[in-house]
């Protein structure tokens, strides 16, 4: 089986070519794919399967050529990847199965349009959408969140200035309310940094992702904090730098709506023998 291997700011994925939909994608090979001691490593995979063919996007073949069929890391499903439409644009681009400049995705949290421009990849996001307050208990540290619908779930947490980001154990996931959280959650951890030019905020978040653990970088989850402090700013127009482990994305709020915007890399390809 050949496969391509992409990042999103230290996000990365472990890309499948699968136009017509022949691969047998379960959440085994997902897994064994993914692992980062016997298989390629990543935090997960893209199928990059034809709107007509998969069934998850009966319909709307008419709106997208391609489809990004997302898995977390450990074989479950996710609704919207941010970093993973901006790699899978990335790979259309560069495998000729779509144009250079500007083109439609869908996934499963709706239709995206991808920008390309150098080695800078944006793409229209769903309108992030603040919930209900949770928390997010670390240890013996319980830390107050808001709820950020981005298609996918997420729990936002703006840190008071006693916690150190640097300090909190994402090993394991955050204990959250799962009533609020039914079908899991990503948790964000959020704390200000000093102003930057050309940005009317500029923050620093670490990410426990549901599906993949404690990765360097989380689109969505970009975009959830990039909410998150622009209304607690009072602001309904913004741009936000968000610094993660692996680099820094940046989520606009403009008239038209959110844009996620960073870079995307394709690494490797090769052949694999699991699957
Ligand atoms: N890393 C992604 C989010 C991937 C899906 C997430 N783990 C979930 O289960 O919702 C991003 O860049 O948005």
């Amino acid at each position: 089986m050949q496969f391509t291997k992409g990042h999103g700011a230290g996000n990365d994925f472990v890309i499948l070519e699968d136009p017509d939909g022949r691969l047998a994608l379960t959440p085994e090979l997902v897994a064994a794919l993914c692992d980062r001691h016997r298989g390629i490593g990543g935090d997960g995979v893209l199928r990059v399967i034809r709107t007509a063919k998969h069934p998850d996007a009966v319909g709307r073949a008419a709106d997208a050529e391609w489809f990004m069929d997302y898995w977390n890391a450990d074989g479950s499903i996710a609704e919207m990847c941010g970093n993973g439409v901006r790699v899978f644009a990335r790979y259309l681009a560069g495998s000729g199965l779509a144009g250079t400049g500007s083109f439609p995705i869908l996934t499963r949290a709706g239709l995206v349009r991808a920008v390309i421009d150098g080695d800078t990849i944006a793409v229209d996001m769903p309108t992030p959408r603040l919930g209900a307050a949770g928390t997010a208990t670390i240890a013996q540290l319980t830390l107050p969140g808001t709820a950020v619908d981005v298609g996918n779930p997420h729990l936002v947490s703006v840190l008071p200035d006693s916690i150190d980001l640097d300090s909190l154990d994402l090993t394991r996931a955050p204990v959250v309310d799962p009533a609020l959280f039914p079908a899991g959650v990503n948790v964000e951890f959020v704390t200000p940094l000093p102003p930057l030019d050309g940005f009317d905020r500029h923050v620093r978040m670490r990410v426990h992702e549901r599906g993949s653990g404690e990765t360097l970088a989380c689109g969505s989850g970009a975009l959830a904090v990039a909410a998150v402090v622009l209304h607690d700013a009072g602001l309904a127009v913004g741009t936000v730098a968000v610094d993660l482990l692996g680099g820094r994305l940046v989520a606009t709020r403009g008239d038209a709506g959110w844009t996620l915007a960073g870079p995307a890399v394709l690494v490797a390809s090769g052949e694999t023998t699991l699957g």
